[in-house]
């Protein structure tokens, strides 16, 4: 999660430390998020849990936070330790070259093969003057794991939805503005990269999120796209109404499980957040549009520290009784581990089925894939991610983009969770983007695939 832009003055109502400030603005937020700095040691853990707008009377957020996942789902969180060979995965490689003639323009083909056939995924990526071919197994074939004998991985869907948000989510964070041209080349590709949905922009105030602004002509470049959803985020009925008329199909509406991020985001608490919503959705439902509902701050906040499951839970339920068709979970400031993602899961999901939950991390401390893996043990199947972890967030100094999309590719491939993503023009679109804003590609999975590519070209 990122933005940027206008923070006005507003009144406080969500704790008492905030309220004594006379208004909530840049001045006061970053000093609070500049503590993403720091590792999250234990020492660091409590202080933040501590926050000072945390109820005092919520104790169980503390023990979580610290202690880690207390799980009592049957699929994802026994520890017994008896099925020790999931950890002794090989890599074997197959590699054949060949020369061609110079000149020739050639495509590449890497095929990633997951644990049995079906889930093997091939497409074809930069050009090159050269051919060869991979095998990339990340998985091991030698232990025989399966999703019938692995109790680890048995709770694994075989299929996850990737809703890729690097053109909005990702792009809205871009200290330089990305011109709309680049912005449609980039969903084009991500489309073609067989991506099934693509946030494509947000209906807001472009006085608070500047590099947006241009979400009609974004749109005028994708509506004719086939083969994705493109949603687009609008906060209020004013952006509804120009999202449809610039063609959108779908949208999502953004709340928060935190009053003071409710606050510095969209300028309203949490309730009257959810009346604007309401409207939102009561209009969308006469125009037949799906709406996605987001909660941010699912397991930290920026300013109030930690955040308890149920409120969170409070927050989805709400959404998923106005008529969200799906509603996903933000770690938007990638603070979650599976210590704090556990809990939070369990309280959503004894109020919300998890087949309409998707999980949104941002990975400021490395934990998004860690938290993505725990989240699929328990039954979701809809991951948010952005290409080449596009993002970070102007408010939370250290705070990084969301989880890489090519990174959740590629596990998902070593697991054999089909996702019908080419991994190949994912990278392809990674890199565009990332050569256009002039900086190396945030995916570790498309930096070491490219690094491969390129030491074996110059073999040949
Ligand atoms: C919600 C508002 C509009 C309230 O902002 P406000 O200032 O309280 O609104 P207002 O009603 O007083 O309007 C102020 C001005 O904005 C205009 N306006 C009002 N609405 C719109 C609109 N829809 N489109 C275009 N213009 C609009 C309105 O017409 C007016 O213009 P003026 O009269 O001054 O010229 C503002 O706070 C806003 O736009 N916030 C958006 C912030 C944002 O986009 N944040 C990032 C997305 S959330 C996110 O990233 C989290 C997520 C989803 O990724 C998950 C995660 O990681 O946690």
């Amino acid at each position: 999660m990122q933005w940027n832009g206008v923070r006005r003055a507003h009144s406080l109502r969500c704790c008492k430390t905030l309220t004594n400030n006379t208004h909530l603005h840049h001045a006061y937020i970053p000093v609070t998020m500049s503590s993403l700095e720091e590792p999250l040691a234990f020492d660091r853990i409590q202080r933040f849990s501590s926050g000072a707008c945390r109820p005092r009377d919520d104790v169980g957020m503390g023990h979580r936070w610290i202690r880690g996942r207390d799980c009592s789902t049957s699929n994802s969180c026994n520890d017994d330790d008896d099925d020790k060979s999931f950890g002794k995965e090989s890599f074997p490689w197959k590699r054949h070259t060949r020369k061609v003639s110079e000149g020739e323009i050639l495509l590449r083909s890497i095929s990633f093969s997951g644990r049995n056939s079906s889930s093997t995924v091939s497409g074809t990526l930069w050009e090159s003057k050269s051919f060869q071919e991979h095998k990339f197994h990340t998985f091991s074939s030698e232990n025989g794991i399966s999703h019938s004998s692995n109790k680890l991985v048995r709770g694994v869907p075989k299929f996850v939805k990737i809703v890729e948000v690097g053109p909005r989510d990702g792009l809205q964070n871009e200290k330089n503005i990305v011109p709309t041209s680049v912005k449609v080349e980039l969903i084009q590709r991500l489309v073609s990269a067989g991506l099934p949905v693509v946030e494509a922009t947000s209906f807001v105030s472009p006085k608070w999120v500047p590099q947006l602004a241009d979400a009609k002509a974004v749109m005028d470049g994708v509506n004719a796209l086939d083969g994705a959803r493109l949603p687009v985020l609008t906060p209020n009925l004013k952006g509804f109404e120009a999202a449809v008329s610039a063609g959108a199909k779908e949208v999502a509406i953004f709340a928060s499980a935190s009053e003071s991020f409710s606050l510095s985001n969209i300028n309203c608490t949490i309730e009257e957040s959810l009346l604007r919503y309401r409207a939102v959705v009561t209009a969308a439902k006469e125009h037949s549009i799906p709406v996605r509902g987001y909660v941010s701050c699912v397991v930290g906040c920026p300013v109030e520290g930690a955040v308890p499951p149920s409120k969170v839970a409070h927050v989805v339920k709400e959404l998923y009784d106005m008529g969200c068709s799906e509603i996903s979970l933000g770690d938007t400031i990638g603070i979650g581990t599976p210590g704090t993602v556990v809990p939070m899961l369990e309280a959503v999901m004894a109020v919300v089925p998890a087949e309409k939950l998707a999980v949104h991390f941002h990975d400021t401390y490395g934990q998004a894939l860690a938290n993505i893996l725990v989240s699929l043990q328990m039954g979701i199947n809809i991951v948010d991610s952005s290409v080449a972890g596009l993002g970070g967030c102007p408010y939370a100094k250290g705070a990084s983009g969301n989880v890489a999309t090519e990174d959740v590719v590629y596990m998902l491939n070593g697991l054999g969770v089909q996702t019908n993503v080419d991994l190949g023009k994912l990278i392809a679109a990674g890199d565009f983007i990332s050569k256009h804003l002039g900086r190396p590609n945030g995916s570790k999975a498309a930096v070491a695939l490219n690094r491969r590519v390129t030491a074996d070209a110059s073999k040949i």
